[in-house]
């Protein structure tokens, strides 16, 4: 469905770096047919920016649609999930007190296996797409299941969807139960291979879905299935996404199932880099790279920390996941410090919620907890206790311009330049009136009360702490609405 040139008009508001927002007031985005932005101006009134832009854009006013913003709504850039299991999505909330390896066993493992069923998975991933495209997620990185049919199902439900997806058909072939698991390497990377050539056929230019190549993590993938998904990789530039250190048993299994002498790693020169780590044994499996997602990374250690950082792979930070699952809380600040990109993953159904929102919100507050933790056990004094605080800018950077980096999107989509696609997302907050009411079309369904004296990054804080799906208009990916909430 091609789009119409579109003039967006109002307050847009984006990440100018990782701590600070930037705020154009009457502002006006010229974007083509093609979604990719190509004016920005403000402040400035509607009748002016249109007389002196659209001749220099060669634009005739009929064939340009115009999206305005009201009072009380702005436009943010559409939010990067940049870890979530797609099949998963049935269990969000439904955890009880289980820890990641008995959870994968009692909870996860037989439900993503029922998703053979291509009836159940056409079910489970439309209703995914649209609830996550709902709550403003322009694209996701996906985790499909170990079925290479509804893996590509999972594919072109994103693409009729139109939001942005990596597709990860998920590996593993060992340590996981029969009836789930690859039968060997070779059936693997078979299967994988699969879909990445679906994947080509309905999307050649991969401008809205791509294939990620997705070893489940280290315990359940032979260091065979790692070794050639890390070539396939290589060979066909393509991005990896696979789980670390998310808890202290499977950073004790992986330890136990990689020996050096299985993974053929050596203390490399890295000050003394532990050659048991986890880190090192995707390193040792060519796992690691600039192009890599490594979800959770709860408790790596120094030396690990600063292998990712050279490598330069990217962390998704799962803080809903890690506080349902009681995996820990990572150290953000601390993986900054050291180089590493940081974006957000909601990790459903590890994480009991499809919002990027909700996952930013428990990033601050999970800060916190590292900051006072710290402070407690006389780790930090308190100044640096407190640095280890993310303010509400940091999350909203990690959820939008971290996240594109992480995806490998960077300069195409998280913030609103020129030269940068539309994938965006219209947020209506309520505005209270004279009588105390907010009026429906002005965002009076949500949870979100603006009284009119607060500053608008005060308006934004109150969308971050007390928002969410209602607060979410309209979304766009690439210049085609994908959502409109009714
Ligand atoms: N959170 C989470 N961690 C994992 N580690 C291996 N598989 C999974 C998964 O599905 N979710
Ligand atoms: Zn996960």
């Amino acid at each position: 469905m091609a789009a119409r040139k579109t003039l967006y008009l109002g307050t847009f508001v984006h990440s100018e770096s990782l701590t600070e927002l930037e705020f154009l007031y009457d502002g006006a985005v010229f974007v083509n047919e093609s979604g990719t932005i190509v004016a920005i101006q403000g402040p400035c009134e509607e009748a002016k920016v249109k007389e002196m832009m659209f001749p220099r854009l060669g634009w005739a006013e009929a064939d340009v649609d115009i999206v305005r913003a009201k009072d009380g709504e702005f436009f943010f850039p559409g939010f990067i999930d940049t870890h979530i299991h797609a099949s998963q999505y049935p269990n969000a909330g439904i955890f009880g007190q289980s820890t990641l390896l008995d959870w994968l066993n009692t909870y996860t493992f037989p439900l993503e296996a029922s998703l053979a069923d291509p009836a159940k998975a056409r079910r489970v991933y439309s209703r995914v797409v649209r609830r996550t495209l709902a709550h403003g997620t322009t694209c996701a990185a996906y985790y499909a299941t170990i079925d290479a049919a509804s893996t590509n199902l999972l594919a072109d439900l994103c693409l009729a969807a139109g939001q942005r997806a990596l597709i990860g058909r998920v590996c593993m072939d060992q340590l996981s139960p029969d009836y789930y698991r690859d039968a060997s390497p070779e059936a693997a990377m078979a299967a994988t291979r699969q879909t990445i050539e679906h994947i080509r056929a309905v999307d050649p230019q991969m401008e809205i879905v791509r294939p990620i190549i997705t070893p489940r993590f280290a315990p359940a993938c032979s260091m065979d299935l790692m070794r050639q998904l890390a070539e396939l990789a290589n060979e066909q530039n393509l991005p990896i996404q696979t789980h670390i250190s998310e808890n202290v048993n499977e950073i004790a299994l992986v330890k136990s199932l990689f020996p050096p002498s299985v993974t053929g790693a050596t203390p490399t020169d890295d000050n003394g880099q532990d050659p048991t780590s986890y880190a090192s044994v995707y390193d040792a499996a060519g796992l690691l790279n600039d192009r890599t997602i490594l979800a959770h990374a709860v408790h790596l250690t120094e030396g690990e920390a600063r292998l990712v950082a050279r490598r330069g792979a990217k962390v998704s930070h799962c803080p809903c996941s890690n506080s349902a699952l009681g995996s820990g809380a990572a150290r953000v600040r601390w993986l900054l410090d050291r180089g590493i990109v940081c974006s957000l993953g909601s990790d459903v159904s590890g994480g009991y919620s499809p919002s990027v929102l909700e996952a930013a919100r428990a990033a601050v507050l999970v800060s916190r907890h590292v900051a006072q933790g710290a402070a407690a056990a006389g780790q930090a004094a308190e100044e640096e206790a407190d640095r280890q605080k993310l303010s509400v800018e940091e999350v909203l950077y990690l959820a939008t311009r971290g996240g594109a980096e992480a995806v490998g999107l960077a300069g195409k989509v998280g913030g609103f330049e020129v030269g940068m696609e539309w994938d965006a997302q219209l947020i209506g907050l309520g505005v209270v009136g004279e009588d105390g009411e907010v009026e429906e079309q002005d965002g009076g369904d949500g949870n979100v009360d603006v009284f009119g004296w607060e500053s608008w990054p005060d308006r934004v804080a109150k969308w971050v702490y007390t928002g969410d799906d209602r607060n979410t208009k309209r979304v766009w990916v690439k210049g085609r609405l994908v959502h409109e909430r009714k």
